[in-house]
C-alpha cells in the first residue's frame, strides 16, 4: 500500500480531478437515461427543450468522458514513470545482500511485468469512479421512481456481490501462483541468453533445456493465465446473468405480486438495462485490480529494509574523498544463510589493519571468503558483528555511504558501462589518454567528449583493463581488484604486479589484492591467508615483509 500511497500522493492532483471529472462523467450519463426515460413516459420527445437538455447533457457527457480519458492517459504515464524511477532508486539505494538474495531475474520481472500490471490497475481506478458514479446516479433515480425496485435490486446486488467474492478469490490465488511462475520464466530467460554457447553446443543440454525446463515453466504460465482469466470472465458473465435475471423476475414474478403500473415499470427496466455497461466494465476491472495488487505485492519485496542513501536529487552527494590515515576491521564476521544449507559459510571473525601506502594480498582458496571479506571491507556488505573503524570513527549506517567513496575496485565480476559517467572532462583528456597508452588500449577504444567509449565488445583481458582505466579515474585512496590479472596475458600479468601496482603503493595508495598468482606474491608487503572463512593462525605477520621474504601459502 505504501507504493500506491507515494504514487496517489504524487500525482493527488490530477487523480482527484480524474475521479471528479469521472464522478461528473458518470452523473451527466444517469441524467441522460432520466431525460430519456422522461421523454418516454411523458411524451415529451417532440419538445425543442428536452431535445436542447438531451443536446445539452450529451455534449457536456462527451467533453467530461475526453477528459477524463485525457486525465487518466496523464495519470497513467505518469505513474509509469515514477514506478520505473522508483524501482531504480530502490535498485541502487537496497543494501547488496538484498538485491542477491532477491536475484536479477526476479527485479527483471519486476520491471517487465509488475509495473505495467500496476500502472493498467491505476488506469482501472478512475474508470471506476465514472462507473461507480453512472451505477449511484441510476440507483438513486430508481429509489425516485419505484421503493421497491430500488429495495429489490439493492438485495440482487449484495446477494450477486457476495458469490461474486469466491471466484475473485480463486481467482487471485491462481494470479499469485502465475505470477512466481513469470519469475522462474525470467529466470530461465536469462539463462538462455548467458547460456546460450554452452546450449548450442550441446543438443543433448539444450534438449533438455527446452522441453524440460522452459516448456514445463511456459506450459504451467499458460494453464495459470488461462484459468485466471476464465475465473475472472466467468465472474463477468455472472454479473450479465444476473443482470437478466433480475430484469425477468422484474418482469415476469414481482408484477403478479404487485400493482406496478407499466410506465413506471418501462422507465425502471431501461434504467435497469443501462446500468448493465458500467456494471459490466466495473466487473471487467477487477482482474486489473486483482493483478495490480499481485504485482504491488511482489514490488514491495524490493523495499529496502534500509534506504542506504538518499537519491532524492543529483546534488545529494557526499564530498570526494582525498585520503585516510588508518582503516582497522574489529573482528567482523558475515554469514550466508540459504534455506537447503545445514552449515552456512561463515567468514570471520576478521582482524585486519591498512594504511596509505600498503600492497596487501588477499589468497585462500577457491570458496575460503575472499570475496565475501573484499564486499565487507568496501562497505558493500555490513558487518553481522564486529565493526570497521576508519580514522578511528566506527562505520556506522549514516557513515557508510561516505565510507565507500575510500574505493576504486575491480572486482571479479565487474560491470563495465559504455560511459566513463561524469569521470571524464576536457581538462582530463591527456591523462585518459595517457591511461589508455599505459594500458595498451589506444588502438582499440576511443573516448568521446561525454566520456562515451567507442567499445565494449573487447577480449575479458581487454575489458578489464578499461575497468582498471575507470579505477585510475576514481583515484580514490584505496583500490581494490578481485583476481583482476586471471584474464591477462603473462606479459600485461608482469606490467600489472611489477609496475602498476607498486605504482600505485607509491602513490600513497592502499591497495588490497585478491590474488592466485603465487609467482608475484612477493610484491606484497602483507599476505592475508584465508581457509574456510578464517583467517590463518599461521598467516605471515601483518608487517611489511623483509625483502627476499615470502609469505606462506
Ligand atoms: N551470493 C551468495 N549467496 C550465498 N552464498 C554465497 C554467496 N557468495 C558466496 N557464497 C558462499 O560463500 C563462500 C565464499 O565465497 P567467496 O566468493 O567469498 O569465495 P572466494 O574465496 O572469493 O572464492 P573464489 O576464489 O572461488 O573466487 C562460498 O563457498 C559460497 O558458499
Amino acid at each position: 500500500m505504501r507504493l500506491l500511497k507515494l504514487l496517489i500522493h504524487r500525482s493527488k492532483g490530477t487523480f482527484a480531478l480524474a475521479v471528479l471529472v469521472g464522478l461528473l462523467s458518470g452523473a451527466s450519463s444517469s441524467a441522460l437515461i432520466m431525460l430519456i426515460n422522461r421523454s418516454l413516459v411523458h411524451g415529451t420527445f417532440r419538445s425543442s427543450t428536452t431535445l436542447a437538455a438531451f443536446a445539452g447533457v450529451l455534449c457536456v457527457g462527451m467533453l467530461l468522458r475526453i477528459c477524463a480519458q485525457v486525465l487518466l492517459n496523464r495519470l497513467n504515464f505518469g505513474a509509469l514513470y515514477e514506478l520505473r524511477m522508483h524501482l531504480f532508486r530502490r535498485v541502487l539505494a537496497s543494501p547488496l545482500r538484498q538485491l542477491e538474495e532477491l536475484g536479477n531475474h526476479r527485479v527483471t520481472a519486476m520491471l517487465a511485468e509488475d509495473i505495467p500490471a500496476v500502472t493498467t490497475s491505476l488506469m482501472a481506478l478512475p474508470t471506476l469512479t465514472i462507473n461507480a458514479a453512472a451505477l449511484l446516479g441510476c440507483l438513486v433515480y430508481l429509489a425516485t421512481l419505484s421503493r421497491l425496485i430500488f429495495v429489490f435490486l439493492l438485495g440482487f446486488i449484495v446477494v450477486g456481490l457476495g458469490v461474486y467474492q469466491l471466484p475473485t478469490r480463486l481467482g487471485l490465488g491462481i494470479l499469485q501462483q502465475a505470477r512466481t511462475r513469470s519469475d522462474a520464466f525470467f529466470k530461465l530467460f536469462r539463462a538462455v541468453l548467458e547460456g546460450n554457447k554452452e546450449l548450442k553446443l550441446h543438443a543433448q543440454r539444450r534438449s533438455v533445456f527446452l522441453h524440460r525446463d522452459v516448456e514445463a515453466t511456459a506450459r504451467d504460465m499458460q494453464r495459470l493465465g488461462a484459468a485466471s482469466a476464465n475465473l475472472f470472465n466467468f465472474t463477468a458473465s455472472w454479473g450479465g446473468f444476473l443482470f437478466f435475471t433480475f430484469i425477468g423476475l422484474l418482469l415476469f414474478v414481482l408484477t403478479r405480486f404487485t400493482d406496478l403500473d407499466s410506465a413506471t415499470l418501462t422507465s425502471c427496466t431501461l434504467t435497469v438495462l443501462f446500468l448493465q455497461q458500467p456494471l459490466d466494465s466495473m466487473m471487467s476491472s477487477v482482474h486489473f485490480l486483482s493483478r495490480g495488487s499481485v504485482a504491488l505485492e511482489k514490488l514491495q519485496r524490493l523495499e529496502p529494509q534500509v534506504w542506504e542513501f538518499d537519491l532524492s536529487s543529483p546534488q545529494a552527494l557526499p564530498p570526494p574523498v582525498q585520503r585516510f590515515e588508518h582503516l582497522e576491521l574489529r573482528g567482523i564476521t558475515h554469514a550466508y544463510f540459504r534455506d537447503q544449507d545445514e552449515r552456512p559459510f561463515t567468514l570471520g571473525p576478521i582482524n585486519l589493519s591498512l594504511r596509505p601506502g600498503e600492497l596487501v594480498f588477499i589468497i585462500g582458496g577457491n570458496g575460503s571468503g575472499k570475496t565475501t571479506l573484499a564486499k565487507l571491507l568496501t562497505g558493500l556488505y555490513v558487518p553481522e558483528s564486529g565493526e570497521i573503524l576508519l580514522d578511528g570513527q566506527p562505520v556506522t549506517d549514516a557513515r557508510r555511504e561516505h565510507y565507500r567513496q575510500h574505493f576504486s575496485t575491480v572486482f571479479s565480476d565487474f560491470f563495465l558501462f559504455d560511459n566513463l559517467l561524469g569521470l571524464t572532462s576536457p581538462e582530463r583528456e591527456p591523462q585518459v589518454k595517457a591511461y589508455l597508452e599505459r594500458l595498451h588500449l589506444e588502438r582499440k577504444v576511443q573516448i568521446s567528449g561525454d566520456g562515451t567509449l567507442s567499445t565494449t565488445a573487447l577480449s575479458q583481458g581487454q575489458r578489464k583493463r578499461l575497468a582498471l582505466l575507470t579505477a585510475y579515474l576514481e583515484d580514490r585512496p584505496i583500490y581494490l581488484f578481485d583476481e583482476w590479472a586471471a584474464d591477462q596475458d603473462p606479459l600485461f600479468k608482469d606490467i600489472f604486479y611489477q609496475q602498476l601496482l607498486p605504482e600505485l603503493r607509491s602513490r600513497g595508495k592502499a591497495v588490497v589484492v585478491i590474488s592466485h598468482d603465487n609467482r608475484y606474491f612477493h610484491v606484497a608487503d602483507r599476505i592475508l591467508q584465508l581457509d574456510s572463512g578464517r583467517m590463518m593462525e599461521d598467516a605471515p605477520p601483518t608487517g611489511p615483509l623483509l625483502p627476499g621474504q615470502r609469505a606462506a601459502s
